[in-house]
């Protein structure tokens, strides 16, 4: 089984603009869309899409926490959410505008007790499962939260997969995460450098790996990605062209697609291809990916 926990889930609020994002006065909207996201049930929602099974884990709470948990279930996503006391699942604003931004909220205040409710659910997984964490952590929470976890399951057979940033995900290497997927511009700011080349990419990867990780992904945007694999091997792929509508959850859709492919055939290579078919595939949707299009996109890899 697959378990994903998201931390600070969000119902993610895509706001298109004509034009460039006005600084002052009233902005209105010429189309708009709401996801119910964060980044680990964005990799729930598309491993069902692949027709692998998971649960999604995390923390809900108020009348968006609701409608999120409502809507994903009314999707046919299994989920087991811890239900906070105080405050709201956060609305992520999503402009896409001339310009690009977003804007993050804080969400609501998890406390240890709810921490407590997440490892008794945690203690359930059982060797030979996969578990997801993916996504910040709030800022109530410590920010070793990740390698607290990794810490606690040290001694189970678990395959673990870690999509965060800096510290956050250097701070899990010594647990050997089964993956990692930082981006080019996360990956440099490891190492405080702008990576330009792919072999300055697959160096810093490379050092990523002799500090513990297993399987580095280095997702690229539109350029791709480049994978360093358990076995030392470096897999360099491009990405399909197409027009890109909307690219909030791509990352989370490569993780997925990876996991996926990986889970049913044990081949690296494939697994990129398909990580790759379903990040683009999602860039090229208004929402995260469907079958078709990844599967479409697959081909031409
Ligand atoms: N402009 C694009 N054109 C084609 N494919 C894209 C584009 N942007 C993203 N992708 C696909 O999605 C994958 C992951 O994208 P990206 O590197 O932007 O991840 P990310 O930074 O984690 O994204 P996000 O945080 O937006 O989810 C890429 O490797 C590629 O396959
Ligand atoms: O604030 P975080 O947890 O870092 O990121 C949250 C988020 O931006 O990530 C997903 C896309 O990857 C969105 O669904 C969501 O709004």
């Amino acid at each position: 089984m697959i378990y994903t926990v998201t931390f600070n889930p969000a119902i993610d609020y895509v706001v298109h603009l004509q034009g460039e994002l006005k600084q002052e006065g009233i902005n209105r909207n010429t189309a708009e869309e709401y996801q119910f996201g964060g980044k680990g049930i964005n990799v729930s929602n598309v491993l069902r899409t692949l027709g692998v099974e998971s649960e999604a884990l995390g923390f809900v709470a108020g009348f968006t926490g609701e409608g999120l948990e409502k809507g994903l279930q009314a999707s046919g996503l299994h989920t087991d959410f811890i239900h906070v006391a105080e405050g709201m699942t956060r609305i992520n604003v999503k402009i896409k505008a001339e310009q690009e931004a977003e804007i993050n909220g804080i969400g609501p205040n998890i406390t240890q007790e709810d921490m407590k409710q997440l490892y008794q659910k945690l203690d359930q997984i059982q060797a030979g499962d996969t578990l997801v964490l993916s996504g910040s952590i709030p800022s109530c929470l410590a920010s070793d939260t990740y390698e607290k976890i990794m810490a606690h399951l040290a001694d189970k057979d678990i395959r673990i997969v870690v999509d965060a940033t800096r510290d956050l995900l250097v701070n899990v290497l010594k647990y050997h995460p089964f993956l990692i997927k930082p981006n080019n511009h996360e990956l440099g700011e490891i190492f405080n450098t702008i990576l330009k080349t792919d072999e300055e990419i697959a160096n810093c990867a490379r050092k990523l790996q002799e500090m513990g990780g297993r399987n580095i992904l280095v997702s690229m945007a539109g350029d791709g990605a480049l994978l360093l694999d358990e076995n030392g091997e470096v897999h360099r792929i491009g990405c399909p062209k197409g027009s890109v509508q909307n690219s909030v959850g791509a990352g989370d859709s490569m993780v997925a697609g990876f996991l996926a492919g990986y889970l049913t055939k044990q081949d690296y290579s494939y697994a990129l291809k398909l990580g790759t078919a379903a990040g683009s595939a999602t860039a090229f949707s208004i929402g995260l990916a469907e079958k078709q299009d990844i599967d479409q996109l697959l081909e031409t890899l």
